[in-house]
């Protein structure tokens, strides 16, 4: 079957209505994690607020998995806890009949203020899954055999709501060649080759990093930190803030189009520099949308970049494929 849900763009992250045991919340949809987690009853009404909150006691279909935990923490920092059950999760018309899912009894505080979204729902690979004593598949993976086509899809929009797609490839949703790279998901992430980038349609070999994943729960393009230090070298006024957490410059600066290399194919998937600024942070000063990924290795590839492409993960021969829209 085709299924499809449409996120709720919002400046971090892109959010799409999820119906667990017949109640609906708001899930940010991760590429990089695999735990579905949601915001329930058994949090205190002040970390609640004004979040959709799950509970199990009205579900007619819960399944309580006795003695299970979970715990993540996020490469942002943030993280959440609590306990596991089994329901039935639908999105556009894709349902699991038995899918696991996370109940929060603790949640940090960025998810307590980030009131878009009412808990996270991983399309990574179930072996990062964070269930104690055993691991549980993710959304994903509990429908894919069932799915016309082992995929799915996201299109993600700045400013109009993006779709996420599951079982099929929509072609009228983008233009020219599918650019498609094999993804070793051996780290649990949409995880492939990446050796090169461009500044100003230059382009220069990557010494620092061979790989980077998709990731859509990141907001930012996150690369080789000497990366990112070349970029900024180019961009006039460019400062690395500790207080802003990154490279800042003039929002009069010009910024040079950059470009990051999708597998060791080559192609080289282009940003202009005019969508790379992220958010003003006041005085003129505006924060910068590509940034160093702070010597971790891999570099992640986040909404910056994704926003620009219509991107394909296909979980029948694991691999990652993106297309000019
Ligand atoms: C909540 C959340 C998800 C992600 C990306 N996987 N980050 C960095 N933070």
């Amino acid at each position: 079957g085709e299924v499809s849900a449409t996120p709720e763009p919002n400046e971090s992250e892109y959010l799409s209505p999820v119906s667990i045991g017949g109640q609906t919340l708001n899930l940010d949809f991760d590429t990089g994690s695999a735990d579905l987690w949601v915001f329930s009853t058994s949090l205190s009404s002040s970390s609640i607020g004004q979040h959709a909150a799950f509970d199990p006691s009205k579900s007619s279909t819960w399944e309580d998995y006795p003695g299970a935990s979970w715990q993540i923490m996020y490469g942002d920092g943030s993280g959440a806890s609590g306990t596991v059950g089994f329901d039935v999760v639908e999105i556009g018309g894709a349902t699991a009949s038995r899918q696991a899912v996370e109940i929060a009894t603790k949640v940090s505080s960025s998810f307590v203020s980030d009131e878009n979204n009412d808990g996270l729902l991983g399309l990574g690979f179930s072996k990062i899954n964070t269930i104690e004593p055993q691991p549980q598949k993710t959304f994903f993976e509990s429908i894919l055999p069932k799915l016309d086509q082992p995929v799915f899809t996201a299109d993600l929009e700045d400013d109009a709501a993006g779709t996420y797609e599951f079982g099929r490839i929509d072609t009228t949703k983008y233009t020219g060649t599918l650019h498609v790279t094999p993804v070793d998901s051996s780290n649990g992430f949409w995880e492939f080759a990446s050796t090169a980038y461009s500044i100003g349609g230059t382009t220069y070999q990557n010494s620092g990093a061979s790989t980077a994943i998709a990731d859509t729960g990141t907001s930012l393009l996150l690369v080789d930190d000497n990366v990112a230090q070349a970029f900024y070298a180019q961009v006039q006024g460019s400062q690395l803030s500790r207080t802003a957490g990154g490279y800042v410059y003039p929002c009069s600066a010009q910024v040079p189009d950059f470009g990051v290399q999708i597998g060791s194919s080559g192609f080289i998937a282009t940003i202009p520099g005019s969508d790379i600024t992220f958010a003003e942070v006041g005085q003129g000063t505006c924060f910068g949308g590509v940034q160093g990924n702070g010597g971790g290795g891999i570099q992640i590839f986040g909404d910056v970049l994704l926003k620009q492409y219509f991107a394909v993960f296909n979980g029948g021969n694991e691999s990652f494929g993106i297309a000019a829209k």
